[in-house]
Formats: C-alpha cells, structure tokens, sequence
C-alpha cells in the first residue's frame, strides 16, 4: 500500500482534478485529431458503464482527493446515457465541480436536460464561425448546430462558457482575431490551444505549429492584450485581459494553451480513465493502468484506489517522458488519438 495519501507522483505532484472520457466515438472528424475515415470503435461491452463510472468517481472523490470532475471523449454528447450518469455523480456529490468538454453538436436541444441532471459548465471546441472554414477543419458541415448549442447552453446557465480553438496554419490562423471579437461580444472565455501531436494521421509537424507567441503576435494587431491579474493556479491556459486599442476599454480576457512551447507539466494536476477503463496518468502515457478489468473482476474499492494510486506514482515527469519536448527527438506520438485518449 502507498504510504502517502491521494494521488501522488514521483516528482510532488498531486491529481485533484480527474477526467473521464464517456467514449471514443466522435460525430466530427477534426484534422487534428481523427483520420478522415476508420478508426474502429470500441464495443459498448468495454465502455465502462453509468455504475462503473459512478463507482470510480465516488472512490477518487472519497479516497483520493479529487476535487473536479470534467467529462469528455469522443463526444460525450454521443454517449446515450450521458444524462443519466451526471444525475448519477451529482446525487452522490452534491458540491463537486461537473464539467463536460464538447464538440456542442446536438447540444441545444440537451443543454437544459443537463443542466437539469447537475452539469456545472461546458467548454466547446470551437475553430472557427466560417461555415467553409469549420467544414474544413471538421470535415462536417455542422457549424449552425454547434452555434445553436452554445446559445442553448449558455442559456441554461452552464457557465462560465469556455471556447476551444486550434488554429492551424494557412486554414483559420487568419481568423483569430475575428474568432475573439465574435466570443467577446457573446461573453465567452474564447482560448487558443496550440496543436500537439496526438492526430490519427500523425501529420503534426513542428514547423506549421502555430505557437502562442505567433497567437500573441496576430492577436495584438487588433487588440491590447495585458497580464490577467488572476492566480493561474495550475491551469494549462495562460490568460490576458483584452483592451480595445482605440478607446482602452476592457473588452474581456483571451487564454492561450501553450502545451508545446511554454507546457505546464511541473504543475500538472491530472489524471484520466479512458472510455474502456484505463488509467493514463499523463496524456502522453505509454503505459496505461486497466482498472476496469480489476473492477470487473470483483475488486473492492480499496484495491481500486491501490491501483489507482500505484498508476499514479509512475506518472511521468511530461509529456510522456523525463522532459518536456513534443518536439524533441525521442518523444514518441501515443499510438491513441487524442479523442481515444480523452482530451
Ligand atoms: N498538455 C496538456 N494539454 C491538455 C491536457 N488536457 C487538455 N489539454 C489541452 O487543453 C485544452 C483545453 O482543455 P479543456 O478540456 O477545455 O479543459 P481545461 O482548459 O483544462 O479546463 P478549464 O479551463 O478548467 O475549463 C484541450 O483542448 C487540450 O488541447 C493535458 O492533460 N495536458
Ligand atoms: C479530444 S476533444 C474531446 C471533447 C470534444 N469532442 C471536443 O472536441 O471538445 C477535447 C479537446 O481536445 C482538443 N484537441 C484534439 N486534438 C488536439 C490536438 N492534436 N492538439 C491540441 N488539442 C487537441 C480539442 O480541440 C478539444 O478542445
Ligand atoms: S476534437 Fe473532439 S470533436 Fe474533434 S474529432 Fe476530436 S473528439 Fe471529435
Ligand atoms: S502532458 Fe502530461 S504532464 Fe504535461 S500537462 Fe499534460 S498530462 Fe500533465
């Protein structure tokens, strides 16, 4: 038995804030993340179900200190029981922090129902409000369903409503600074997320990385960005408070999430369960912990923890490695994609 409490690993870090992916299945297929076409899915048999998720959130809650819980994939809009398993948490915890990250498409017509069910905010992947743009990064021409679904949940007070962009070079880099102004007259928390190797297709290349520096640059052509007076406290986005260049008006706060060029790893208060069960203590773990299968085979929740803990301590220093470097020689690409991951 560990001899420490939580979830602690080799170099001092502690998981308080766990995300659980509800499936590996997707209704876009973003460059960056999933092939054009393939990628099988995995049967609703490995899928832990709205029970085992229950279970393993009330062991980290209770045994482990985690203090925030975000639900994501895939699409966890796609997971049919997706209602049922945040009524599920909340009823075991009251107070705990519930958040989904999703592509919002088929979200209006459940932001309510999930707001309802006890959901306390959303953050929604979100590249570009240009039709052809959005088509083209997502392959799927949903972007009035995505919009659609921002308004709704915004609605239905799952807020603070967060945006993710990626912004690729030559396809809505351009864009971003029309992406801002459009977030900030909406009363979004819009942030730019730098690209990391985690494509199906494995095209990243460091070279077209489109870094928070060049984000920084673009953005200050129209816009005054200054240091946001707020405690980052572990957060992967870095945030500035956005002025009007003309008048000096505070417009609102932009984040950038430099994962490559300026990554937080040393700060890294993360664990995640794949959609089938496994404990990946880093995003770019090569070794994967499978829980499931031990829950499964009738283990009690002390010997969950045990395991969870003990996948925990190995995590590694970042991403994946002893160093930071998506970009250095012997990083080697988790043969997952991020939405097999669990972004
Ligand atoms: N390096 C790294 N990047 C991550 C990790 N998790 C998410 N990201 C990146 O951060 C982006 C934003 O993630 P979100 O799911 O919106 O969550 P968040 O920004 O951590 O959370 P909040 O600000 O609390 O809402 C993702 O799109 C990923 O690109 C991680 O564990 N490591
Ligand atoms: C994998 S998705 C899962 C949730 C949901 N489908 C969505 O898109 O919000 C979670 C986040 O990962 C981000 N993401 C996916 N691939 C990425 C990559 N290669 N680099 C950086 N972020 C990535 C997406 O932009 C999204 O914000
Ligand atoms: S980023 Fe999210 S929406 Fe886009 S393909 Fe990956 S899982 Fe789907
Ligand atoms: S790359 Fe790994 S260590 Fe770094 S922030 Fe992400 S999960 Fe944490």
């Amino acid at each position: 038995m560990p001899e420490h409490e939580g979830l602690l690993d080799r170099f001092g870090r502690r998981a308080t804030d766990l995300r659980i992916s509800l499936i590996d299945k997707c209704n876009l297929r973003c460059t960056y993340c999933m092939p054009a076409d393939g990628l099988a899915w995995l049967p609703k048999n490995r899928l832990m179900s709205p029970e085992e998720i229950r279970r393993l959130v009330r062991i980290g809650v209770r045994e482990l200190g985690v203090r925030e819980l975000r639900l994501t994939g895939g699409e966890p809009l796609v997971r049919a029981e997706l209602v049922e398993i945040i009524a599920a948490v909340r009823s075991d915890h009251p107070d705990l922090p519930i958040s989904m990250t999703t592509n919002a498409v088929g979200l209006a017509s459940r932001a309510k129902a999930l707001a309802e069910a006890g959901l306390s905010r959303i953050n929604v992947s979100l590249d570009s409000i240009h039709q052809e743009t959005f088509a083209e990064l997502t392959r799927r021409d949903f972007l009035d369903q995505v919009l659609a679904g921002i308004e709704a949940a915004a609605a239905a007070g799952l807020t603070p409503l967060k945006l993710n962009a990626v912004l690729m070079r030559g396809l809505n880099d351009h864009q971003a600074p029309d992406l801002l102004h459009w977030a900030l007259e909406h009363g979004y928390e819009l942030r730019f997320i730098e690209q990391m190797p985690l494509d199906a297709d494995h095209i990243w290349r460091r070279e077209k990385l489109v870094t928070a520096a060049q984000t920084r640059e673009l953005l200050s052509e129209h816009v005054e960005l200054g240091p946001d007076p707020r405690n980052r406290d572990g957060a992967p986005a870095e945030r500035f408070t956005v002025r009007s260049r003309e008048t000096g008006e505070v417009l609102g706060t932009v984040g950038i999430i430099a994962s490559v060029t300026e990554p937080f790893c040393s700060d890294c208060r993360r664990t995640r369960i794949t959609a089938e069960g496994k404990i990946m203590s880093c995003l770019f773990s090569r070794e994967e912990f499978d829980l499931l299968s031990h829950l499964r085979a009738g283990a009690d929740d002390a010997e969950l923890a045990l395991r969870w803990q003990e996948a925990m301590w190995v995590k590694p220093k970042a991403h994946g490695m002893g160093h930071v470097g998506l970009d250095a020689p012997d990083f080697v690409q988790p043969d997952r994609s991020m939405s097999a991951i669990g972004g």
